[in-house]
Parts: structure tokens; sequence; C-alpha cells
């Protein structure tokens, strides 16, 4: 989501839209191979149209994290239109990596973001996966499609980021002095259960494990809208989940300048 909150329009299916709008353009071959000048367009097109995308100021956060960790495999929760998966997937590619993972709920979503992605000459490299997050993590996992996490972007059903993070805990896949973490929108629309799991001590994390597997999303803390987002409040995680309490983190809010939203950058330091 952009910094500006202006009133943009927020008519059902402009998704669609913004893919006519990008296609339709005079000049597509210049646009072709140049993820640049998609993201450029959806830019754009999302002055007037209210669109879900993270945005150059947020996604420079990312950027910086992406230049730092060199991720060969990054993953991301929430495609969406594939705004942060053409500006991430371009720049894990340019740094060397290998794949950019792509987690999608909604086909209809994935199959505008695979055109977008293909436009940007990335569709080698970004794969897009239709399904929950958490079956499509576990089934990376099982797979054998990705072994540690190194670069996590979270961005998808609110409540759903604890539980997510603790199933990759649970699966083996965060890695002390390997895994980092980036979750958006923790400001607005704000995911204080999120906050307080990734800030939390080892002996809280311990306590709160002791009472047993989460068998439902934490609801508390979030606007009746965004329990009702994509998933709806009747939902349920498909795992028994524990996490890994032991795991330790420092986590970091980095928000841009005149911003209204930011980003909470977790790293995995270390096992007590
Ligand atoms: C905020 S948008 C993602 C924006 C995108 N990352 C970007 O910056 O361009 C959230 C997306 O998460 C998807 N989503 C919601 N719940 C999900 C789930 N449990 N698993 C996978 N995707 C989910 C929604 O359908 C929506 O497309």
């Amino acid at each position: 989501m952009s910094g500006k909150q202006t009133q943009r329009s927020r008519e059902v299916g402009r998704e669609l839209k913004l893919l006519h709008f990008i296609y339709g353009q005079q000049n597509l071959d210049t646009i072709q191979n140049n993820p640049q000048k998609v993201l450029n367009l959806i830019d754009e097109f999302s002055e007037t149209y209210h669109l879900m995308t993270v945005g150059p100021e947020k996604g420079e956060i990312v950027l910086d994290l992406i230049t730092e960790r060199k991720p060969q495999i990054m993953i991301e929760l929430g495609c969406y239109v594939g705004y942060s998966a053409i500006l991430f997937g371009d720049a894990v590619r340019r740094a060397g990596g290998k794949k950019y993972y792509s987690l999608e709920l909604n086909p209809e979503y994935a199959a505008i973001a695979n055109m977008l992605v293909d436009l940007a000459g990335l569709r080698d490299f970004v794969r897009i996966l239709v399904g929950r997050s958490d079956v499509l993590l576990d089934r990376l996992h099982s797979g054998g499609d990705v072994k540690e996490v190194e670069l996590l972007f979270i961005d998808h059903y609110k409540p759903a980021y604890t539980i997510d993070l603790k199933l990759c805990e649970q699966l083996g896949l965060i890695v002390p002095g390997v895994s980092v973490i980036a979750a958006d929108n923790v400001i607005y629309p704000g995911n204080p259960p999120y906050l307080e799991y990734v800030r939390s001590s080892v002996e809280k994390k311990r306590a709160e494990a002791a009472k047993g597997p989460a068998k439902s999303y934490t609801m508390e803390g979030f606007a009746a809208t965004t329990v009702q987002a994509y998933m709806g409040s009747e939902n349920v995680p498909k795992f028994e989940i524990l996490g890994n309490p032991s795991l330790v983190y420092e986590s970091v809010l980095r928000q841009p300048e005149g911003h209204a939203d930011a980003i909470e950058v977790t790293r995995c330091v270390g096992e007590q």
C-alpha cells in the first residue's frame, strides 16, 4: 500500500483493469523484459485505483535486505498482482539468487500476477504458487524445494503472520544466523500479536507454548475488516502449530520517512 492515503477507486475488478491498462500500452515492446517499467505502470495505475501493493518506499527496505542477504531462494506470502514479486524477484535474480516463490490464495490474482511477471521477463525466476500459505509452506518443505528460510516477506492475511512464522519454525526452516523475516503492514492496519511474538523473550514464548498448539488464528488486536479479509473469521490453521519458542530474534521497525506504515525486520540470531 502506498504512503499516500488519497481517495482512490476500490471498484471491483480493478486488478483486471490493471492488466488491460498495462497490456494496452502503445509501446509494449519497450516494456517487455523491463521489470522497472512494469512497476512504474503499476504505480501509475495505483494513483487512481487502490492497490494493495507494498509500493516503492517500503519496497526499498526489503531491497536493502536482498542486497545484504543475497538469498538463493526468497519466499513471499501474498502475491496479489505481483508488484512485490517483480520488484524483489528482479533484485534477487540480480544478486545471484536462484528462485523467488510467491504464495497466493486467490487464483485470479495469481493469474494476473503471472501475466505481469511474464511481461517483466521474470517467468523462469518467479514461481507463483496458488493456495493457502500454510499448506504451500509445508509442501515446499516436504518436497525439498526449501530447506531454510533465507529471506521471507510476509504480506498476506494479517492474523496468519504469527502462525505461519511459527509453522516455519516448527518445520526447522528458521535457522539462527541465516533467516531474516520482513513483515509488511505492521502499523497500518497493524499487527500487534505478530510484533509481540517476534519481540518476546524465549521465556515468555516457552510459557505461551506450554499452553499447547494454537488451534485458531489470533483475532485480538485486529479490526473486523482485517479479520474478515481473504480468509474470513471461520478459518483455522491446517496444522497443529507450536513453533519453536527457543529461537532468539532481534527485531526492529523500519519506517520510511513520512510514511504511515512500516516493515518489521526480524533476524533469527540464536537458539537457547
Ligand atoms: C497485501 S496483498 C499482497 C501484496 C503484494 N505482496 C505486493 O506488495 O504487491 C495480500 C495478498 O495475500 C493473499 N492472501 C491472503 N491470505 C492468504 C493466505 N492464507 N495464503 C496465501 N495468500 C493469501 C491475498 O489474496 C492478497 O492477494
